[in-house]
C-alpha cells in the first residue's frame, strides 16, 4: 500500500489545525512539514514552534523535511516538537553520518534527501543507517513546481540497493507529484508520495488522495 504525505506548504496557514484534520480524515498517512531557512533554500517557512502547535491536531506521524543549514542545531527542537521522521539534505550536511546518528539519538526516525542535481551515489554509504530516503523531483524551496523526471532513475537505483543490501528504509518522493507523475514514481519503487498543491489546492481532499491512489494502480 502506497503512503500519501500531504505537504502543508500548500495548506492555508491561517487554519493549519483544520487543514491537517481534513487530510487526516481524507486518508493521508503522514503529515509532511517543509522547514526552510532562507539560506539553504530561497524561502522561509516554519520552525519547531509551529510543528509543536500542529502536533495535537493529528494522530499521523509528522514527517519533517529540513531544508536548512546547521540542521544539528535544530534537530533536538524538532524532536521535542513531536516529529516522527526528520529528514536532512545531503547537500547541507557536511557530517551526514553524525547528523543521522543525532536524529536517532532523539528517538526519531532518520531520513536523507537529495536534490535533483545531486548524483544518487552521494547517499550510497549512508543507506544502512537511514529509515527513509527522499528523492526530490523539484528544486526545494516552493510548492507547485513541475516534476523533474531525472528522479525516476534515482528511485530505481535506491530500490536496487535496498534489495541488494537487504535494507528496509522507505523511499519517498517529493515535488510535482500528481495523478500524471505518481505512477512513474511508484513503478520505479517509491513507497511514499509527498503531494502539496495536488491535495491542498483542491476543495475535496478526499477525492484528491483517492485520485492519486487510483492513478498508481492503473495498468499501462
Ligand atoms: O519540499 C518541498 C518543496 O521544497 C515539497 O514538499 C513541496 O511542498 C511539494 O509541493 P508540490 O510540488 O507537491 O506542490
Ligand atoms: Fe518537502
Amino acid at each position: 500500500m502506497i503512503k500519501i504525505a500531504p505537504s502543508i506548504l500548500s495548506a492555508d496557514f491561517s487554519k493549519l489545525g483544520t487543514e491537517i484534520q481534513d487530510v487526516e480524515q481524507a486518508g493521508a498517512d503522514y503529515i509532511h512539514v517543509d522547514v526552510m531557512d532562507g539560506h539553504f533554500v530561497p524561502n522561509i517557512t516554519i520552525g519547531p514552534l509551529i510543528a509543536a502547535s500542529i502536533k495535537p491536531h493529528t494522530q499521523l506521524p509528522l514527517d519533517v523535511h529540513l531544508m536548512i543549514e546547521n540542521a544539528d542545531h535544530y534537530i533536538p527542537a524538532f524532536a521535542e516538537a513531536g516529529a516522527s521522521i526528520i529528514t536532512v539534505h545531503q547537500e547541507a550536511s557536511p557530517h551526514l553520518h553524525r547528523t543521522i546518528q543525532l536524529i536517532k539519538q532523539q528517538g526519531v526516525k532518520a531520513g536523507v534527501v537529495i536534490n535533483p542535481a545531486t548524483p544518487v551515489e552521494m547517499i550510497r554509504d549512508i543507506l544502512p543507517d537511514v529509515d527513509l530516503v527522499l528523492i526530490m523531483t523539484v528544486n526545494p524551496g516552493f510548492g507547485g513546481q513541475s516534476f523533474i523526471p531525472s528522479g525516476i532513475k534515482k528511485i530505481e537505483q535506491v530500490a536496487r540497493w535496498r534489495k541488494e543490501y537487504d535494507l528496509a528504509f522507505e523511499i519517498e518522493v517529493d515535488g510535482g507529484i500528481n495523478t500524471d507523475t505518481a505512477k512513474l514514481c511508484t513503478d520505479a519503487g517509491a513507497d511514499v508520495l509527498v503531494a502539496g498543491s495536488a491535495i491542498f489546492k483542491t476543495q475535496n481532499r478526499q477525492q484528491a488522495i483517492t485520485d492519486i491512489r487510483q492513478s498508481v494502480k492503473k495498468v499501462d
